[in-house]
């Protein structure tokens, strides 16, 4: 399978406990495209992102990243960052921390208070992130994933918790995933804003993904 696809499954089966998020889907897409999960809750949209992340293990089927067997974490991980719809970050470490240990463990280096800035939390930045309401841990996530810059930016509920001027923040800094060439992948349950920095939409339904016109 070729490495100029950022993600390629086939034949892949995913089962969950009792449930089975993908019966034997086939799936490309290629570097610098973004696309859009869409289903309903408990679809499995979080499941197939964590799946590509390789945090989660293939019950059956084939899977690539970049190239890499989706189930080789090590390599899988220094192409992918999953941005989660909670949590992500550590409570007890500030706002800056967290930002300075990301980068850290990525061994790259950041201009972390102009991240802050960006998303707003400049005045937050020696906070814990503990104290952080969820819209401010939702802005401390965004600029985490703008410093990484990981060529798959995988993205849960961007919108979620986000005031207006949040979501249009959101907007922007998603937008620079695709318009700097990496490739965007976010599930979200607003089908329409999605659509502003996405140019292809999938519905996972019953552990099948079809495409949406
Ligand atoms: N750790 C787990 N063990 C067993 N089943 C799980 C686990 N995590 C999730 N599930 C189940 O897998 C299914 C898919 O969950 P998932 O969170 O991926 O859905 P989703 O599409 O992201 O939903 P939502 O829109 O509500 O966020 C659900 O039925 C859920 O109960």
């Amino acid at each position: 399978m070729a490495e100029h696809y950022a993600v390629q499954l086939r034949r892949a089966w995913l089962r969950l406990g009792r449930e089975i998020i993908l019966r034997g889907v086939d799936l490309d897409i290629a570097a610098g495209e973004g696309v859009t999960l869409l289903g309903e809750n408990g679809a499995g949209k979080t499941t197939l992102l964590r799946l590509l992340s390789s945090s989660l293990r293939l019950t059956r089927g084939e899977g690539r990243i970049h190239g890499f067997d989706v189930q080789d974490g090590r390599s899988v991980r220094e192409y992918v960052h999953l941005m989660p719809v909670e949590g992500g970050a550590y409570p007890d470490l500030t706002a800056a921390e967290n930002l300075n240990f990301a980068l850290q463990m990525h061994r790259l280096k950041g201009d972390t208070g102009a991240a802050l800035r960006r998303v707003g939390l400049e005045g937050a930045a020696e906070r814990r992130v503990r104290f952080l309401s969820a819209g401010m841990r939702k802005r401390l996530n965004l600029a985490r994933l703008s410093l990484l810059a990981r060529p798959l930016t995988l993205v849960d509920e961007p919108f979620a918790n986000l005031d207006a001027a949040g979501r249009q923040l959101a907007l922007q800094m998603l937008s620079e995933v695709t318009g700097q060439g990496r490739t965007l992948i976010l599930a979200a349950h607003e089908p329409e804003l999605a659509a502003q920095v996405t140019n292809r939409a999938l519905h996972l339904r019953a552990g099948t993904l079809t495409e949406q016109r």
